[in-house]
This record gives C-alpha cells, structure tokens and sequence, in this order.
C-alpha cells in the first residue's frame, strides 16, 4: 500500500503536537477552509455508516450572535455581570466556533457507537486543522445543556451537541500538559488464566 503521507510519522506528530487552543488571533480562517476541514473529519469510523453528524458553523456576525444566545444563559450563571461581559466578548471575537450535533438514538447500543463516531470525527477535525496551523478547543459549556440556547442556535429536540470548537489561528500555544504513560494503565493477557478469570 503506497504511503498517504511523505512524512510516515505525520499522524503520530499531529497528535502528539496538538494543544487546546484558548487565544485566538483575530483572522478569519481562508475561504473553504472548513469545508476541507470537514471531508477530513468525516472519514472517522461510524458504525452502519450512519454519518450521525450536522454541523452548524458560526463566523463573523454569527459569533456575535452565538455570543448573545450563550450571554442570556451566562448571565443568570454568573453573579459578577463583568466577567458574563468577558465571556461574551471573548465568544464574539474567536473567529470560527463549530456546533457538532448527532441525532440521539433512543437505543443505547447505536447512542454510544454515534456518540463514539462523532467524538473521533471532532478529533479528526482538530488535528487536520493543527496540521495547517489552525488551533481548536473543544468545549462542552454548561449553556450548551440549556433548552433556550439550544433552539436558539437551531439545535432539534432529539439532538445532541457532542462538541463546540472554537478555532482559528493560535495567538498564544500553550505549554504540553503531560500524559501519564500508558503502561502504567495496561493489561496484557498473554496466558489462559487459571481460574477462567482476570483479575
Ligand atoms: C469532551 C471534551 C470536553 C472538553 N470541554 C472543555 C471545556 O469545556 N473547557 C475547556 O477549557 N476545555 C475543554 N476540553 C479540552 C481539555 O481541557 C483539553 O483537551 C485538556 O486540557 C488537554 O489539553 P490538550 O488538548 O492541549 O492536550 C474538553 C475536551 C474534551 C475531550
């Protein structure tokens, strides 16, 4: 099979390399951008093919606008109105900010395999936008959980917002915040276990 990057490490630095990216520079992401972003993304594995996903993109006047829907939920969550105007500021002025929705399948076998598909498509996302400088965060805000924000931004009963992601271009990279090694967490059977049982 022919190589899909030049770079056979490629997958492994993105990962490795991506941050959470909290500042944003003021720049617009170029025209097409998150549609290309977005046929990355869709590649994630997603059990019968279901594609359980929507997205519902917010730039320029819409962040605004995303910013006032989330402000009239912050504002009774927050007792100090100046920090409700910080959050709202710093919502209205991040450049790209994606909803990522699934519909909610009342079976619980297909709500955990669309729920686990959206979650690798969000991550696709993040590292497809890294490896061309675009820094994201994903976010689950209390707000998001809220009924009155939801139908505000066209969000359906029946729905879920798996994600919010900011993005845009990074204006500060934050340090890596280390993970624990993996071993310290791994099982390996290697042997039938005596008892017919793992301990
Ligand atoms: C499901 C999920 C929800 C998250 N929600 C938030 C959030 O609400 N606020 C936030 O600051 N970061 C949020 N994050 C980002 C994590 O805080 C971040 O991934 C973690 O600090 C590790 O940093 P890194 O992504 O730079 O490695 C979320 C991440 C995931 C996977």
């Amino acid at each position: 099979m022919k190589p899909v990057s030049d770079s056979p490490a490629a997958v492994a630095a993105a990962i490795r390399e991506r941050r959470s990216i909290k500042q944003f520079k003021p720049d617009p992401l170029p025209e097409g951008v998150l549609e290309e972003l977005l046929n990355i993304a869709v590649w994630a594995p997603n059990h019968g093919l279901r594609e359980p996903w929507r997205f519902i993109a917010f730039q320029g006047d819409g962040s605004r606008f995303l910013a006032e829907a989330a402000f009239s939920f912050v504002k009774r969550a927050f007792a100090d109105p100046e920090v409700a105007a910080k959050r709202k500021e710093y919502i209205s002025n991040i450049p790209l900010t994606l909803l990522v929705v699934m519909p909610e399948d009342p079976r619980q076998r297909e709500w955990d395999e669309d729920y686990a598909a959206v979650s690798a498509l969000v991550q696709n996302f993040q590292l497809a936008a890294w490896e061309k400088g675009i820094g994201t965060i994903w976010k689950t805000d209390p707000y998001l959980y809220a009924p009155e924000f939801r139908s505000k931004v066209g969000v359906k009963l029946g729905e879920k917002i798996v994600a919010m992601l900011h993005a845009g271009y990074p204006e500060i990279i934050p340090d890596s915040r280390p993970r624990t090694d993996a071993a310290a967490r791994l099982q390996i059977v290697a042997h039938y276990p005596e008892d017919g049982i793992i301990d």
